[in-house]
């Protein structure tokens, strides 16, 4: 049990268990360069990216921080090839995504990517265990007994497997999605506002949760936030606004992410 209130103050050093993907070899395991995205055309175009150039390390935690309408969820959905680029480079790990067909496309997300979204996404019928290990058995692939066992341990969901997503709380039930984004040993976990469905504690248990991966199972997660209370759990928050990154901070605190962002409203009430 640490005293400390910073959760990124990890010593680093290496990931007992954790699987050869996650060992650093100097490759991000995400990288943006001149990153462009531009929506419609002539007078409706919208440049939701611009020009971004931004690298998501191995084994770290990135929150995303930025106004309503900065381009946190494009560029979320771009890096994970949800989306496709107008410019520019999108990288998992060594693999361009533009210019992939879409059945590789489809089997990247599939194989080397985890998701977990606002609303949890749990198939009702299935119990927790079974949601968990649903992506692999669509992919026919068997899950590794001894991570899918450190998973569950380290999410705290060994005794409610049997569980359906109706007898969980929202926060078991996001634990739940963790879960089964981590089972697969993806590269890197993109999450959209993971927490925005959940009250502040079970939020805390699920951020918690995301810390203990990066740290303890050396996963690699991005996540997407308005709050500076969750954004304090990363390793680093990058911000956004109007589709540029315009600051990149890292050990953040709750107040300094706060602070940041009163600077940032005041310059943009300023011009
Ligand atoms: N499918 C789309 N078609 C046209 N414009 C879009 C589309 N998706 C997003 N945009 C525009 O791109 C810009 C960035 O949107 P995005 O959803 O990435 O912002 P965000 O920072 O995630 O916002 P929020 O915090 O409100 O979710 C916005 O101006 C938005 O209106």
């Amino acid at each position: 049990m640490t005293t400390s209130t910073r959760p990124h103050d990890y010593a680093g050093g290496p990931y007992p268990g954790a699987p050869a993907a996650h060992t650093s070899t100097g490759v991000a395991a995400a990288r943006a360069t001149d990153l462009s995205k531009v929506y419609g055309q002539g007078e409706t175009q919208v440049v939701a990216l611009d020009r971004i150039t931004v690298e998501f390390r191995r084994a770290e935690f990135t929150a995303i921080m930025g106004p309503s309408g900065s381009g946190k969820s494009t560029l979320m959905h771009c890096m994970a090839g949800l989306d496709a680029i107008s410019s520019g480079s999108a990288r998992i790990g060594e693999t361009e995504l533009t210019g992939l067909k879409d059945k590789k496309l489809t089997q990247l997300r599939r194989d080397r990517v985890g998701f977990i979204f606002q609303a949890f996404n749990l198939l009702p019928t299935l119990s927790a265990l079974e949601n968990i290990t649903l992506p692999m058995d669509i992919a026919g692939r068997k899950p590794d007994k001894a991570w899918l066992d450190r998973v569950i341990q380290t999410v705290g969901l060994a005794d409610r497997l049997k569980h359906r997503p109706n007898q969980l709380s929202g926060g078991q039930q996001q634990r739940v999605a963790v879960a089964r984004a981590l089972a697969s040993q993806p590269e890197i976990i993109f999450g959209d506002e993971p927490t925005g469905n959940l009250d502040s504690r079970a939020g805390a248990e699920v951020l918690g949760f995301l810390r203990n991966s990066v740290r303890e199972l050396g996963q690699t997660v991005v996540m997407v936030t308005h709050d500076p209370v969750a954004a304090a759990y990363a390793d680093r928050v990058v911000f956004l606004a109007d589709g540029r990154i315009v600051d990149d901070m890292a050990g953040p605190t709750a107040d300094s992410v706060l602070e940041r962002m009163k600077s940032f409203d005041a310059k943009a009430r300023r011009s």
